[in-house]
Protein backbone atom coordinates (compact mmCIF):
# COMPACT_ATOMS: atom_id res chain seq x y z
CA UNK A 1 0.00 0.00 0.00
CA UNK A 2 1.56 3.17 -0.51
CA UNK A 3 1.53 6.20 1.79
CA UNK A 4 -1.47 8.14 0.14
CA UNK A 5 -3.75 4.72 0.50
CA UNK A 6 -3.24 4.79 4.30
CA UNK A 7 -4.32 8.27 4.71
CA UNK A 8 -7.51 8.34 2.70
CA UNK A 9 -10.31 9.75 4.26
CA UNK A 10 -13.03 7.91 5.92
CA UNK A 11 -16.35 8.45 7.52
CA UNK A 12 -19.47 6.23 8.33
CA UNK A 13 -22.12 5.24 11.07
CA UNK A 14 -21.10 3.23 13.87
CA UNK A 15 -23.95 2.13 16.66
CA UNK A 16 -22.54 1.84 20.39
CA UNK A 17 -24.73 -0.93 21.79
CA UNK A 18 -24.41 -2.47 25.30
CA UNK A 19 -26.86 -3.20 28.17
CA UNK A 20 -27.88 -0.27 30.14
CA UNK A 21 -25.50 0.90 32.84
CA UNK A 22 -22.05 -0.09 30.55
CA UNK A 23 -20.99 3.37 29.96
CA UNK A 24 -22.16 3.68 26.28
CA UNK A 25 -23.21 7.97 26.88
CA UNK A 26 -19.70 8.27 28.74
CA UNK A 27 -18.02 6.82 25.86
CA UNK A 28 -19.56 8.87 23.12
CA UNK A 29 -19.45 11.69 25.05
CA UNK A 30 -15.85 11.07 25.79
CA UNK A 31 -15.00 10.03 22.00
CA UNK A 32 -16.64 13.27 20.98
CA UNK A 33 -15.05 15.41 23.75
CA UNK A 34 -18.43 16.76 24.42
CA UNK A 35 -21.46 16.47 26.74
CA UNK A 36 -24.16 15.29 23.72
CA UNK A 37 -25.67 12.37 25.38
CA UNK A 38 -26.88 12.34 28.88
CA UNK A 39 -25.14 9.96 31.56
CA UNK A 40 -26.75 8.73 34.65
CA UNK A 41 -26.33 6.40 37.38
CA UNK A 42 -30.11 5.14 36.90
CA UNK A 43 -29.89 2.65 34.55
CA UNK A 44 -31.98 3.34 31.03
CA UNK A 45 -31.48 7.62 31.08
CA UNK A 46 -31.00 6.89 27.06
CA UNK A 47 -34.41 7.12 25.48
CA UNK A 48 -33.59 8.88 21.94
CA UNK A 49 -30.89 7.96 19.48
CA UNK A 50 -28.55 10.68 19.22
CA UNK A 51 -25.89 11.22 16.93
CA UNK A 52 -22.40 12.25 18.01
CA UNK A 53 -20.13 13.54 15.38
CA UNK A 54 -16.54 13.46 15.77
CA UNK A 55 -14.37 14.63 12.58
CA UNK A 56 -10.33 14.67 12.59
CA UNK A 57 -8.21 14.97 9.57
CA UNK A 58 -8.43 11.52 8.98
CA UNK A 59 -12.01 10.61 9.35
CA UNK A 60 -15.63 11.50 10.37
CA UNK A 61 -17.10 9.08 12.54
CA UNK A 62 -20.77 9.35 13.08
CA UNK A 63 -21.72 7.81 16.47
CA UNK A 64 -25.47 6.82 17.16
CA UNK A 65 -26.09 5.80 20.84
CA UNK A 66 -28.64 3.18 20.76
CA UNK A 67 -30.52 2.50 24.61
CA UNK A 68 -29.89 0.01 26.25
CA UNK A 69 -31.53 -3.52 24.93
CA UNK A 70 -34.17 -4.23 27.44
CA UNK A 71 -34.75 -8.17 28.13
CA UNK A 72 -36.56 -7.45 31.68
CA UNK A 73 -40.13 -5.22 31.90
CA UNK A 74 -41.18 -5.73 28.51
CA UNK A 75 -43.59 -2.66 28.25
CA UNK A 76 -44.19 -0.68 24.78
CA UNK A 77 -41.55 1.95 25.71
CA UNK A 78 -39.23 -0.44 25.93
CA UNK A 79 -39.98 -2.97 22.64
CA UNK A 80 -40.12 0.05 21.06
CA UNK A 81 -36.28 0.44 22.12
CA UNK A 82 -35.64 -2.73 21.17
CA UNK A 83 -36.41 -1.84 17.65
CA UNK A 84 -34.49 1.20 17.79
CA UNK A 85 -31.30 -1.22 19.18
CA UNK A 86 -32.15 -3.47 15.67
CA UNK A 87 -32.52 -0.59 13.42
CA UNK A 88 -29.67 1.15 14.23
CA UNK A 89 -27.69 -1.60 13.78
CA UNK A 90 -28.69 -2.16 9.96
CA UNK A 91 -27.60 1.01 8.68
CA UNK A 92 -24.43 1.56 10.50
CA UNK A 93 -20.81 0.72 9.24
CA UNK A 94 -19.02 -0.38 12.73
CA UNK A 95 -21.11 -1.94 15.75
CA UNK A 96 -19.04 -1.10 18.98
CA UNK A 97 -20.57 -3.90 21.73
CA UNK A 98 -19.72 -2.07 24.97
CA UNK A 99 -19.52 -4.87 27.86
CA UNK A 100 -18.12 -3.70 31.38
CA UNK A 101 -15.08 -5.34 32.22
CA UNK A 102 -14.99 -8.79 34.28
CA UNK A 103 -19.42 -8.57 34.10
CA UNK A 104 -21.01 -10.66 31.57
CA UNK A 105 -24.31 -11.32 32.10
CA UNK A 106 -27.74 -13.15 30.72
CA UNK A 107 -28.60 -9.08 29.39
CA UNK A 108 -25.16 -9.01 28.35
CA UNK A 109 -25.65 -11.75 26.41
CA UNK A 110 -29.24 -11.20 25.17
CA UNK A 111 -27.43 -8.14 22.96
CA UNK A 112 -24.73 -9.82 22.26
CA UNK A 113 -27.75 -11.98 19.98
CA UNK A 114 -28.40 -8.65 18.01
CA UNK A 115 -24.84 -7.95 17.08
CA UNK A 116 -24.52 -8.23 13.04
CA UNK A 117 -22.38 -11.24 11.56
CA UNK A 118 -22.00 -9.00 7.89
CA UNK A 119 -20.01 -6.12 9.51
CA UNK A 120 -17.14 -5.33 11.59
CA UNK A 121 -17.89 -5.60 15.88
CA UNK A 122 -15.48 -4.76 17.98
CA UNK A 123 -15.83 -5.01 21.87
CA UNK A 124 -15.35 -2.47 24.04
CA UNK A 125 -14.25 -3.41 27.44
CA UNK A 126 -15.30 -0.58 29.41
CA UNK A 127 -14.56 0.45 33.24
CA UNK A 128 -11.03 -0.96 33.34
CA UNK A 129 -10.05 1.37 36.08
CA UNK A 130 -11.85 -0.38 38.62
CA UNK A 131 -9.86 -3.82 37.93
CA UNK A 132 -6.42 -3.82 39.61
CA UNK A 133 -5.48 -6.99 38.31
CA UNK A 134 -5.21 -6.50 34.49
CA UNK A 135 -4.46 -9.66 33.96
CA UNK A 136 -8.19 -10.97 34.55
CA UNK A 137 -8.48 -8.35 31.88
CA UNK A 138 -7.34 -10.94 29.54
CA UNK A 139 -8.92 -13.93 30.41
CA UNK A 140 -11.85 -12.15 30.31
CA UNK A 141 -11.52 -11.05 26.73
CA UNK A 142 -10.43 -14.48 25.86
CA UNK A 143 -13.90 -16.13 27.71
CA UNK A 144 -16.14 -13.50 25.68
CA UNK A 145 -14.52 -13.99 22.49
CA UNK A 146 -15.33 -17.26 22.01
CA UNK A 147 -19.24 -16.57 21.66
CA UNK A 148 -18.36 -13.71 18.73
CA UNK A 149 -16.41 -13.03 16.12
CA UNK A 150 -15.35 -9.55 17.41
CA UNK A 151 -13.32 -7.72 14.82
CA UNK A 152 -11.11 -6.10 17.52
CA UNK A 153 -10.79 -5.78 21.66
CA UNK A 154 -10.46 -2.79 23.00
CA UNK A 155 -10.37 -2.11 26.38
CA UNK A 156 -10.92 1.35 27.70
CA UNK A 157 -12.22 3.87 30.74
CA UNK A 158 -14.41 6.02 29.23
CA UNK A 159 -14.61 8.37 32.20
CA UNK A 160 -10.67 8.68 32.86
CA UNK A 161 -10.34 8.76 29.00
CA UNK A 162 -7.97 5.74 28.98
CA UNK A 163 -7.38 3.96 25.17
CA UNK A 164 -9.74 6.18 23.94
CA UNK A 165 -6.93 7.36 21.07
CA UNK A 166 -6.79 3.60 20.47
CA UNK A 167 -10.16 3.17 19.95
CA UNK A 168 -10.14 5.52 17.08
CA UNK A 169 -7.66 3.89 15.51
CA UNK A 170 -9.82 1.17 15.71
CA UNK A 171 -12.64 2.40 14.45
CA UNK A 172 -10.73 4.19 11.73
CA UNK A 173 -9.55 1.14 10.69
CA UNK A 174 -12.78 0.10 10.05
CA UNK A 175 -14.30 2.50 8.43
CA UNK A 176 -15.14 2.77 4.55
CA UNK A 177 -13.56 5.50 2.45
CA UNK A 178 -15.72 8.16 2.51
CA UNK A 179 -16.31 11.57 2.29
CA UNK A 180 -17.58 14.31 5.14
CA UNK A 181 -21.66 13.25 6.11
CA UNK A 182 -21.87 16.39 7.74
CA UNK A 183 -20.37 19.47 8.42
CA UNK A 184 -16.42 19.60 9.73
CA UNK A 185 -17.78 21.61 13.16
CA UNK A 186 -21.06 18.96 13.75
CA UNK A 187 -21.39 17.35 17.17
CA UNK A 188 -24.45 16.45 16.68
CA UNK A 189 -27.76 16.45 14.26
CA UNK A 190 -30.12 16.99 17.08
CA UNK A 191 -31.40 20.51 17.87
CA UNK A 192 -30.23 22.65 20.50
CA UNK A 193 -33.79 22.84 21.51
CA UNK A 194 -34.09 19.14 22.03
CA UNK A 195 -29.80 18.89 23.52
CA UNK A 196 -31.84 21.15 25.97
CA UNK A 197 -34.45 19.09 26.86
CA UNK A 198 -31.66 16.23 27.62
CA UNK A 199 -29.65 18.31 29.56
CA UNK A 200 -32.18 19.06 32.18
CA UNK A 201 -33.43 15.69 32.06
CA UNK A 202 -30.11 14.49 33.32
CA UNK A 203 -29.78 16.56 36.10
CA UNK A 204 -33.41 16.03 37.28
CA UNK A 205 -32.59 12.17 37.49
CA UNK A 206 -28.73 12.99 38.60
CA UNK A 207 -30.66 14.87 41.80
CA UNK A 208 -33.74 13.19 42.79
CA UNK A 209 -31.46 9.85 42.70
CA UNK A 210 -33.92 7.05 43.12
CA UNK A 211 -36.71 8.45 44.60
CA UNK A 212 -38.66 9.82 41.31
CA UNK A 213 -40.22 8.16 38.61
CA UNK A 214 -39.48 7.58 35.24
CA UNK A 215 -42.86 9.00 34.20
CA UNK A 216 -41.19 12.38 34.50
CA UNK A 217 -40.99 13.79 32.04
CA UNK A 218 -38.98 17.75 30.48
CA UNK A 219 -40.63 20.28 27.79
CA UNK A 220 -39.11 23.48 26.72
CA UNK A 221 -42.07 25.38 26.05
CA UNK A 222 -39.72 28.33 24.81
CA UNK A 223 -36.40 28.71 23.21
CA UNK A 224 -35.35 32.22 21.65
CA UNK A 225 -32.37 33.58 20.74
CA UNK A 226 -31.78 37.46 21.75
CA UNK A 227 -28.17 38.25 20.05
CA UNK A 228 -26.18 36.32 21.65
CA UNK A 229 -28.58 35.04 24.37
CA UNK A 230 -30.27 32.10 24.53
CA UNK A 231 -33.52 32.42 26.37
CA UNK A 232 -35.27 28.85 27.42
CA UNK A 233 -38.25 27.91 29.09
CA UNK A 234 -38.75 24.41 30.42
CA UNK A 235 -41.12 22.66 32.26
CA UNK A 236 -40.79 19.60 34.03
CA UNK A 237 -43.88 17.36 34.22
CA UNK A 238 -44.72 15.32 37.10
CA UNK A 239 -47.90 13.01 38.02
CA UNK A 240 -48.56 13.81 41.66
CA UNK A 241 -47.90 16.96 43.96
CA UNK A 242 -45.58 14.97 46.09
CA UNK A 243 -43.29 14.95 43.22
CA UNK A 244 -43.74 18.22 43.15
CA UNK A 245 -42.44 19.32 46.55
CA UNK A 246 -39.60 16.56 46.11
CA UNK A 247 -38.10 18.16 42.80
CA UNK A 248 -38.47 21.72 44.13
CA UNK A 249 -36.86 20.74 47.92
CA UNK A 250 -36.88 23.05 50.55
CA UNK A 251 -37.08 26.47 49.88
CA UNK A 252 -36.37 25.80 46.04
CA UNK A 253 -32.72 24.55 47.00
CA UNK A 254 -33.01 21.31 45.09
CA UNK A 255 -34.71 23.41 41.66
CA UNK A 256 -32.06 25.99 41.40
CA UNK A 257 -29.43 23.26 41.91
CA UNK A 258 -30.70 21.50 39.02
CA UNK A 259 -31.34 24.74 36.30
CA UNK A 260 -28.09 25.85 37.44
CA UNK A 261 -26.35 22.74 36.46
CA UNK A 262 -28.27 22.64 33.19
CA UNK A 263 -27.70 25.67 32.49
CA UNK A 264 -23.67 25.78 33.19
CA UNK A 265 -24.24 22.17 30.93
CA UNK A 266 -25.69 23.78 27.70
CA UNK A 267 -23.51 27.43 28.31
CA UNK A 268 -20.79 24.99 27.31
CA UNK A 269 -22.67 22.85 24.93
CA UNK A 270 -24.12 26.03 23.26
CA UNK A 271 -21.01 27.99 23.48
CA UNK A 272 -23.05 31.36 24.80
CA UNK A 273 -24.95 32.63 27.90
CA UNK A 274 -27.95 31.05 28.78
CA UNK A 275 -31.04 32.01 30.48
CA UNK A 276 -33.04 29.33 31.70
CA UNK A 277 -36.52 29.50 33.76
CA UNK A 278 -37.83 26.26 35.05
CA UNK A 279 -41.22 25.63 36.42
CA UNK A 280 -42.70 21.96 37.81
CA UNK A 281 -46.33 20.81 36.82
CA UNK A 282 -47.80 18.55 37.70
CA UNK A 283 -49.88 16.88 34.38
CA UNK A 284 -53.49 16.94 35.20
CA UNK A 285 -53.69 13.84 33.11
CA UNK A 286 -56.65 15.28 30.32
CA UNK A 287 -54.24 18.38 29.86
CA UNK A 288 -52.05 16.05 28.33
CA UNK A 289 -54.57 13.86 26.02
CA UNK A 290 -53.94 15.04 22.65
CA UNK A 291 -57.40 13.47 21.60
CA UNK A 292 -59.27 15.44 24.96
CA UNK A 293 -57.44 18.69 23.82
CA UNK A 294 -58.48 18.45 20.41
CA UNK A 295 -62.20 17.84 21.13
CA UNK A 296 -62.31 20.60 23.17
CA UNK A 297 -60.42 22.83 20.19
CA UNK A 298 -57.01 22.97 21.15
CA UNK A 299 -54.40 21.56 18.75
N1 LIG B 1 -15.56 3.53 36.92
C1 LIG B 1 -16.06 3.82 35.74
N2 LIG B 1 -17.36 4.17 35.63
C2 LIG B 1 -17.84 4.47 34.40
C3 LIG B 1 -17.03 4.41 33.23
N3 LIG B 1 -17.81 4.73 32.18
C4 LIG B 1 -19.04 4.98 32.66
N4 LIG B 1 -19.07 4.84 34.00
C5 LIG B 1 -20.22 5.05 34.90
O1 LIG B 1 -21.23 4.09 34.62
C6 LIG B 1 -22.54 4.66 34.83
C7 LIG B 1 -23.40 4.45 33.60
O2 LIG B 1 -22.87 5.20 32.53
P1 LIG B 1 -23.74 5.63 31.26
O3 LIG B 1 -22.79 6.23 30.29
O4 LIG B 1 -24.93 6.42 31.68
O5 LIG B 1 -24.24 4.20 30.76
P2 LIG B 1 -25.17 3.78 29.54
O6 LIG B 1 -24.66 2.49 29.06
O7 LIG B 1 -25.24 4.90 28.54
O8 LIG B 1 -26.55 3.60 30.25
P3 LIG B 1 -28.07 3.64 29.67
O9 LIG B 1 -28.31 5.07 29.22
O10 LIG B 1 -28.88 3.29 30.85
O11 LIG B 1 -28.16 2.66 28.55
C8 LIG B 1 -22.31 6.12 35.18
O12 LIG B 1 -22.37 6.25 36.58
C9 LIG B 1 -20.90 6.39 34.66
O13 LIG B 1 -20.24 7.41 35.37
C10 LIG B 1 -15.65 4.05 33.39
O14 LIG B 1 -14.86 3.98 32.45
N5 LIG B 1 -15.24 3.76 34.66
Amino acid sequence: MTEQQTTEFRSGFIAIVGRPNVGKSTLLNHLIGQKVSITSRKAQTTRHRIHGIFTDERAQYVFVDTPGFQTKHLNALNRGMNRVVTSSLRDVQVVVYVLEALRYDERDQEVLKLLPDNRPVLLVINKIDEVEDKGKLFEFAERIAKDFKFAEIVPVSAKQNTKLDELRDALYRHLPEGELIYGEDDITDRSERFLAAEMLREKVFRFTGEELPYSTSVVIEQFKMEGKLRRIHAAILVDKEAHKAMLIGKKGEKLKEIATQARLDMEKLFDGKVFLEVFVKVRSGWADDARVLKSLGYE
